[in-house]
């Protein structure tokens, strides 16, 4: 495979996050406001802080403002309601991120559900998942999967009509967000996971291929159909036999890069992408609540 059939997230998420940046110097200009992203991290995961410091470090890049927010292990439930609360009623935060996942002690779902809707930059809120789903009103769409579609588009074209796609896992924030996006684009679409009785023969029949499963490189060369679209959302840490770790898909890339017409890379694919769309949805979020149109982005 020539090395144009990799899809490449990285230079494709630069590109959206230069025009956020126009975007951004536009509200300013005409409204003196500045779209503000808060990001709350609870407890001391080393993979979650490099992630934080990469969203605030692109965040001010944009020309944004960056609000960090870094909570013990033993924070309680109450304690964090009480920071979504605060962050809901200040007006210069436009998007609140509570990086998942959380320690036992606090239930997710209460959480995300307390998040303004319209704040809810991660779309993970039911109010904006049920946008998603039917169609009423303007959601915030998850940024994994609109990251993933946008770039589905760039290659295939925006109306996917007439292809198969399927996507291995059904998680509420990666899963089926991504299925009813392709939906929405006029795929085909299958949801597949761990309980699906012939997952390889599945795979075979798709055009579109979204793997967002969490196992290392178990999407093999041989499940994919020749020519189709390969994305990647996997980011599994591994030891190498060196000792050392490595970042690696859900995807065996170099046996499916043989076989693929495209394929996202990981690191370089997805990745780069979540963050570029979240800064976008923070934008959108600040213009609709400058009472202005959603920005071309
Ligand atoms: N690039 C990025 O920006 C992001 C990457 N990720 C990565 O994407 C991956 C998926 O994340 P997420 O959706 O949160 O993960 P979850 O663990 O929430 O969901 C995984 C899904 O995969 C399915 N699955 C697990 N094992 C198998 C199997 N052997 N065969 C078929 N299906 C299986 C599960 O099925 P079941 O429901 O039956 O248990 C489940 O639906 C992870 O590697 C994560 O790190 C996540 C978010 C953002
Ligand atoms: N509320 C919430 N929203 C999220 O969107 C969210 C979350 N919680 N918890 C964790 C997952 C994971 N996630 C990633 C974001 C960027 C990269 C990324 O930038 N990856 C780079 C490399 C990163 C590296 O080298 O470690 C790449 O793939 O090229 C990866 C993963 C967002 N998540
Ligand atoms: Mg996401």
């Amino acid at each position: 495979m020539s090395s144009s059939n990799v899809i490449d997230g990285k230079a494709f998420a630069a590109g959206l996050r230069g025009r956020v940046a126009e975007k951004v110097a536009e509200l300013k200009s005409q409204k003196g406001v500045v779209p503000g992203l808060a990001v709350v991290l609870v407890g001391e995961d080393p993979a979650s802080q490099v992630y934080v410091r990469n969203k605030a470090k692109q965040t001010l890049e944009a020309g944004m403002q960056s609000f960090e927010h870094k909570l013990p292990d033993t924070t309680t439930q109450d304690d964090l309601l009480a920071l979504v609360a605060q962050l809901n009623a200040d007006p210069q935060v436009h998007g609140i991120l509570v990086q998942l996942p959380l320690p036992k002690q606090i239930d997710a779902n209460a959480v995300i559900g307390s998040i303004e809707p319209a704040k809810d930059v991660d779309g993970f809120n039911v109010v904006n998942a049920g946008r998603l789903m039917t169609g009423a009103g303007k959601p915030m769409v998850p940024c994994t999967p609109l990251g993933c579609l946008l770039l589905l588009q760039d290659r295939l074209g925006k109306d996917l009509s007439g292809k198969r796609a399927v996507v291995v896992g059904r998680s509420n924030i990666v899963g089926k967000p991504m299925a009813q996006l392709l939906l929405g684009a006029n795929a085909t679409v299958t949801i597949a996971h761990s309980r699906t009785a012939d997952l390889p023969g599945e795979c075979r029949n798709a055009d579109i291929l979204i793997a967002a499963v969490g196992r290392p490189e178990m999407i093999k060369g041989d499940w994919v159909k020749p020519g189709a679209t390969v994305i990647d959302v996997g980011i599994n840490r591994i030891e190498t036999p060196e000792g050392k770790t490595r970042l690696v898909g859900d995807v065996a890339y170099s046996e499916a890069a043989e076989v693929a017409g495209a394929i996202t890379p990981v690191p370089g694919g997805v990745g780069p992408m979540t963050i570029a769309v979240l800064l976008a949805n923070c934008v959108t979020s600040a213009y609709r609540a400058a009472g202005l149109d959603d920005p071309a982005l």
